[in-house]
């Protein structure tokens, strides 16, 4: 079973507008919806559609909090949520016809007592693999996720900024930065390929055992003890990106839930993620029958480092 943490939830906001609001006008939303969010219950969400047994897990508050809670409730998603006194917070995404423009909202602050409560709550639903994901709420520290993956034997996963990579001392099983959190965790270039995969090379030397880079439109690339393998991205009509890293690693880990080859895995986890960014907000689109856009996902992988 596979147990999501998000130690800072968000309400995603999703707002369609014709144009981008202008300084003292008034700019009118033609569409909107309110998702339950935050990476970790993200990652629970298209985990449960895919039909791994998962249980999403965090601290939430306040009205924010119980929609949250009401909202995976309805969606058949497990959830055993610590309470706080904040309030969960809301995070807001403009959708162009040719743009996203996303303002996340710091969070409730949250004290290091709650993460006491929060570790009751992981070891009482006995996970094989934790994924901590999403940014830290005011009150909390990178020591806080180092203090989950050491209570016990789970594998933990995580999906972290940049700087919150850099400064965990704990081992980890596998991490998914983006190519600027990539950036930012190793303080190397990212531009080309082979920058990235450097740039992996040193993160894995960080306590990373697997470590996964998303690169948007270039696809993803993953570093194993064993190879490096890089999965290129599906042409699609991208409507939203919002998720597309969320949905990229419960594709991941639901294949190697699975049984399968790392190979597959990112091959899986890019097909979900294309379905994925092509619906607003962190909608689920139907992730089932995905065989035969797993197939057209094309992959390559070697075990030589040195080129
Ligand atoms: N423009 C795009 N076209 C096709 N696929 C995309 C695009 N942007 C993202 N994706 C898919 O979503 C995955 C994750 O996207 P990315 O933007 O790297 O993640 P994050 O949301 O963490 O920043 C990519 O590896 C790719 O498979
Ligand atoms: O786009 P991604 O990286 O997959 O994550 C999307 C999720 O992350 C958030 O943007 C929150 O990110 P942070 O926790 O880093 O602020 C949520 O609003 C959204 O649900």
């Amino acid at each position: 079973m596979i147990l999501t943490v998000t130690l800072n939830p968000a309400v995603d906001h999703t707002l369609t507008v014709d144009d981008f609001p202008e300084a003292d006008r008034v700019a009118r939303a033609n569409a909107a919806r309110v998702d339950p969010g935050g990476k970790g219950i993200n990652v629970s969400k298209y985990l449960a559609e895919l039909e791994t047994e998962t249980v999403a897990t965090g601290v939430v508050g306040d009205f924010l909090g119980r929609f949250v809670r009401d909202r995976l409730s309805a969606g058949e998603i497990e959830g055993d949520f610590v309470e706080i006194d904040g309030r969960t917070r809301l995070n807001t995404t403009i959708l162009t016809d040719d743009a996203e423009f996303k303002i996340n909202h710091d969070g409730p602050r949250v004290s290091a007592d709650a993460i006491d409560e929060l570790l009751e709550t992981i070891e009482r639903n006995a996970p094989d693999t934790v994924v901590v994901g999403g940014s830290l709420p005011p009150g909390l520290g990178p020591d806080a996720i180092d203090r989950i993956a050491r209570a016990s034997d789970w594998e933990t996963v995580v999906d972290v900024g940049g700087s919150i990579l850099e400064a965990l001392e704990a081992s980890y099983a596998l991490c998914k930065p983006n190519r600027e959190e990539l950036a930012t965790a190793t303080g190397r270039p990212v531009n080309s390929l082979e920058d990235c995969y450097d740039a992996v090379e040193t993160l894995r030397r960080m306590g990373y055992d697997r470590v996964i880079a998303s690169l948007g439109a270039d696809g993803a690339i993953m570093s194993t003890p064993e190879e490096r393998i890089h999965a290129g991205a599906l042409e699609t009509e991208v409507v939203d990106t919002v998720g597309a890293g969320d949905s990229l690693l419960a594709g991941v880990l639901a294949a190697l839930d699975g049984g399968a080859t790392d190979r597959e895995a990112l091959r899986t986890g890019v097909a979900v993620a294309s379905r994925v960014v092509s619906v607003p907000g962190t909608d689920i689109p139907p992730l089932d029958e995905l065989a035969g856009t797993t197939d057209r996902v094309a992959v390559s992988a070697s075990a030589d480092r040195s080129r």
